[in-house]
This record gives C-alpha cells, sequence and structure tokens, in this order.
C-alpha cells in the first residue's frame, strides 16, 4: 500500500500550504483531480522525490520513502516534459529505463519491440525522438514508464493531446497495468480518464 501522511509542502513565500493525505492499494489507481495550479504536479513531485516535503510521510509497504532519492524509490514516473534523450533512438531510449547500462537481454528487446507494436509506434524503434510527433513521444515515455516495472507508476497528464484512438489504445495498456498490479497515481484534467481509470480521487 501506498500511505501519503500529512505531507506538508509550500514554495518559498507561499502563505498555504499544501497538506497531502490518502492511500492506495496495488492494482488500484488514484485520480488527483484539481483546477490549473491547484498543486498536482507539485504532489507528483514530491512522490517521486524531486521535491522535499516539509513534514509528514509517504510509505510504501509500511516503510517510509521519504528520505530516498528519486532513483531508489519503487516508482516511475511520466511528466509532462517527457524527457527523452534526444541524442538516442527510441529503443535506446526503452532500454535504459529497463537497465541503466542498456545491457539489455533477448527477452528485453523483444519486449521493447512488442510493446512499440502495442502503443502503435512499431516502425519508429530506430528513429530519435526529435523526428516524432508529440502524441508519439508521450507513447515512447509511457511505454518506457510500463516496462521499467516498477509498483508504483505516477502519471502527470499522460494521455493529454493524443488523438482519441491513442488514447483509448493507452488507456487500455494502463488498464492491464492495473490488473498486473501497478499503482498508478493519474493527474488528469480528463473526466474520462477519471473514470475509466480511477478507482478513488484526491481531490486538490
Ligand atoms: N518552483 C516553483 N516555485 C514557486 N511556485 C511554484 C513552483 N512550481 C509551481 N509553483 C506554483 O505552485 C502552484 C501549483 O503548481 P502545480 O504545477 O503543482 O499545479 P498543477 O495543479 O499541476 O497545475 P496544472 O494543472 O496547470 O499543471 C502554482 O500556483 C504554481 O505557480
Amino acid at each position: 500500500m501506498l500511505e501519503v501522511k500529512n505531507l506538508v509542502f509550500a514554495y518559498p513565500g507561499q502563505e498555504t500550504p499544501w497538506n497531502f493525505n490518502f492511500t492506495v492499494e496495488p492494482g488500484q489507481c488514484i485520480a488527483i483531480h484539481g483546477a490549473s495550479g491547484s498543486g498536482k504536479s507539485t504532489l507528483m513531485n514530491l512522490l517521486a522525490g524531486f521535491l522535499e516535503p516539509q513534514s509528514g510521510d509517504i510509505l510504501w509497504q509500511d516503510k517510509s520513502i521519504r528520505h530516498l532519492p528519486p532513483w531508489e524509490r519503487p516508482m516511475t514516473s511520466v511528466f509532462q516534459e517527457h524527457n527523452l534523450f534526444e541524442h538516442l533512438s527510441v529503443e535506446a531510449n526503452i532500454g535504459l529505463g529497463i537497465h541503466p547500462g542498456l545491457k539489455l537481454s533477448p527477452a528485453d528487446q523483444q519486449a521493447i519491440e512488442r510493446g512499440l507494436q502495442s502503443v502503435g509506434l512499431g516502425n519508429f524503434g530506430k528513429r530519435l525522438p526529435g523526428d516524432l510527433s508529440g502524441g508519439q513521444r508521450q507513447r515512447v515515455a509511457l511505454l518506457r514508464a510500463i516496462l521499467r516495472q516498477q509498483p508504483v507508476m505516477l502519471l502527470d497528464e499522460p494521455l493529454t493531446g493524443l488523438d482519441s484512438e491513442a488514447r483509448d489504445l493507452l488507456r487500455q495498456l494502463l488498464l492491464e497495468q492495473k490488473t498486473q498490479g501497478a499503482l498508478i497515481v493519474l493527474a488528469s484534467h480528463d473526466e474520462e480518464d477519471r473514470r475509466i481509470l480511477a478507482d478513488s480521487v484526491c481531490s486538490l
């Protein structure tokens, strides 16, 4: 279980701090819902370890992960910037998520190929991210997160801007991740995403 307990944070000069509280079980998705500027990305950054809370705790399977650096947390994230390495092929970008030294087994390579097919990018493995559209980059970032196979996925507007076909495809992929036990924290403005994917909602 992921537990966020009285997680207090304010940016310098901010009068009223946030105080985040929720729990989510593996195999479930919690949607983080709120107006623009309400703190959804801030919460994601706190969970990922890119921001340091002033107090409170984050527990994973009853152990505090609050002081762990991002790379030691049981999490993978897709944030709005996508963070793809522009000089590396799509395949290598995804492969780096699986193995930081790109020492990929034939099974890893097969998983990448199959994954690219499943998000409609079967022939795009050798391309550079700069040659992809925004929506295609988004699909690569999401696939990389999925193939990292961490127990918790932090998704900040992962489907925004995609056409309806790609959106349906990726919603399906995320539902499959849930049935395989993935815990998803989803920041989304989209009511349909929340209705289809979320088991609970945290309103900010
Ligand atoms: N580095 C920062 N320093 C100071 N204030 C910040 C910083 N980053 C964000 N904020 C402020 O914190 C508030 C919450 O921002 P955040 O990006 O978390 O909102 P959001 O709910 O994700 O918004 P959106 O839906 O538009 O992406 C905003 O008022 C924003 O201006």
